[in-house]
């Protein structure tokens, strides 16, 4: 166990009894509550890696209607902390069900200080093991806030937007829907100077051409029919920080001259004005469409595309980054289930496996409305491929055959180590004993494979 010591939270109104329970745990820093209010309290102020709860709490201590309750409240807060509930013999089905609201374990009295020690001692292993996996993900998988991968080539992506964010080149992000551009762009903006001034996004393919210029220039009052009063456009509202043109390969030839005139001189011309105002602002682009073949069949400026795309760089689709599927839907599960103040939901072996052969077309975003939809679907703790709507591993299909066999094994192994770190949230030990090796030799394949 870890070297602070682990604190139980033991939820009992039986003052006999709660005095025998704290003969039991010796070397736990132990907490006291007696019904609802008091455990919240205490749970609140402490936070007990570890809960105890007696089904059998005032106002109806015969009943364990209050006990489910509270245990209920108790994980919705604290999702985290391994919860096992005491009851009377003979309430197997109370029991049952405080596992399905996401107890770790139960207990049926007579108590036997032994026994119940054993059990609060492998919830408290358990928890280390997870507290741990958690630390790590973290750490190996946030180089920007929020952002998560464990992907070589995402990983390559992230260092070059921490390298350009306090550079003023214009970058264009380049990948297929929901792939994380705009979380990029917004990781551009606060890791530069400008991080104090304003990041103004606009989807140039979400608004009609005739509106999409006085959105970005701003208008003059009776510059046209309805323009009643003088209005600022994005390109000034971003003044001293960043704009975001998202669906830049969407913008109408038109506007493009527009904005390369923006770009060459600083400078805005509302509609209807006289005077161009010089603007300050940091420009940064994405598109899902392919610019290249654009420019060669004259869809897009060739001289704009060299102004916005000083760097530009290729945010792979989820499908092709090895590990990040199983390694973002434990993070989001675990978002979902905070946010919709339900106990904590598991992936069943079998949800993973349908997760990883998945080809998710619409990349992270579609990730995020399968898992918040099965966190608010599900009855159980344990969710399914079925519950997620995704065909199993099998139906989506084997992989394209490799006839070379060395080179086929070392792509094979490579593969596998990386889902297995993936699974684990990067846990070594866990991942080691998932591939049924030792972690000495864990630690050689990552060597070989550059996977450190
Ligand atoms: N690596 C990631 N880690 C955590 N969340 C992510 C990651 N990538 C994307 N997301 C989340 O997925 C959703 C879609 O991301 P985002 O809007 O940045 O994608 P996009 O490429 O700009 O999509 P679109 O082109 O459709 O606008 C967002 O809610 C974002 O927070």
């Amino acid at each position: 166990m870890s070297s602070k010591p682990f604190k139980l939270l033991i939820v009992e109104d039986d003052e006999g009894l709660q005095g025998q329970l704290r003969w039991c745990f010796d070397g736990y820093e132990l907490l006291q509550a007696h019904d609802r209010e008091s455990a919240l309290t205490q749970l609140r102020r402490h936070e007990p890696e570890l809960l105890l709860v007696d089904l059998g709490l005032p106002p109806d201590p015969a009943n364990a209607s209050e006990g489910l309750a509270v245990l209920e409240a108790l994980l919705a807060e604290s999702p985290q902390s391994k919860a096992i509930v005491v009851t009377g013999n003979g309430d197997r089905e109370n029991a049952l069900r405080s596992i399905a609201l996401g107890a770790y374990d139960y207990y049926l009295k007579p108590v036997e200080a032994d026994t119940l020690r054993l059990i609060v001692d492998r919830a408290a292993r358990l928890y280390e093991l997870e507290a741990e996996n958690r630390r790590l993900a973290q750490a190996s998988s946030s180089p920007l806030d929020g952002f998560l991968t464990s992907n070589p080539e995402m990983l390559r992506v992230c260092r070059m937007i921490e390298r350009l964010a306090p550079a003023e080149a214009t970058v264009l992000l380049r990948g297929e829907s929901g792939t994380g551009k705009e979380i990029l762009a917004r990781a551009l903006h606060r890791l530069s100077p400008r991080s104090k001034g304003r990041f103004v996004a606009i989807n140039c393919a979400a608004i009609p051409e005739n509106l999409l210029e006085s959105e970005l220039f701003g208008y003059e009052k009776g510059a046209f029919t309805g323009a009643n009063r003088q209005t600022i456009g994005k390109i000034e509202h971003a003044d001293g920080g960043t704009l975001f043109l998202d669906e830049i390969g969407d913008m109408p030839l038109s506007l493009q001259a527009k904005l390369l005139r923006f770009l060459q001189e600083r400078s805005v011309e509302r509609l209807g004005g006289r005077d161009p105002i010089a603007v300050d602002v940091r420009v940064v682009c994405a598109t899902h469409r392919d610019l290249g073949a654009m420019l060669r069949e004259g869809g897009f400026r060739e001289d704009l595309y060299y102004r916005i795309a000083e760097v530009e760089l290729a945010i792979p689709p989820l499908r092709e980054r090895s590990g990040d599927a199983a390694l973002l839907a434990h993070a989001l599960l675990e978002r979902f289930s905070r946010e919709q103040r339900k106990p904590r939901r598991e992936l069943t072996p079998d949800a993973l496996g349908a997760i990883e052969a998945y080809s998710w077309p619409g990349n992270v975003r579609e990730m995020e409305n399968v898992l918040r939809r099965a966190v608010i679907m599900a009855d159980d703790r344990r969710i399914t491929a079925d519950e997620l709507g995704l065909p199993t591993a099998e139906e989506s299909g084997g992989e394209g055959e490799t006839l070379r066999l060395r080179e086929a094994r070392d792509r094979a192994e490579r593969e596998v180590v990386v889902r297995a770190l993936g699974r684990c949230n990067g846990n070594i030990a866990q991942a080691a004993a998932l591939l049924g090796i030792t972690r000495p030799t864990l630690y050689g394949l990552m060597d070989k494979y550059g996977l450190r």
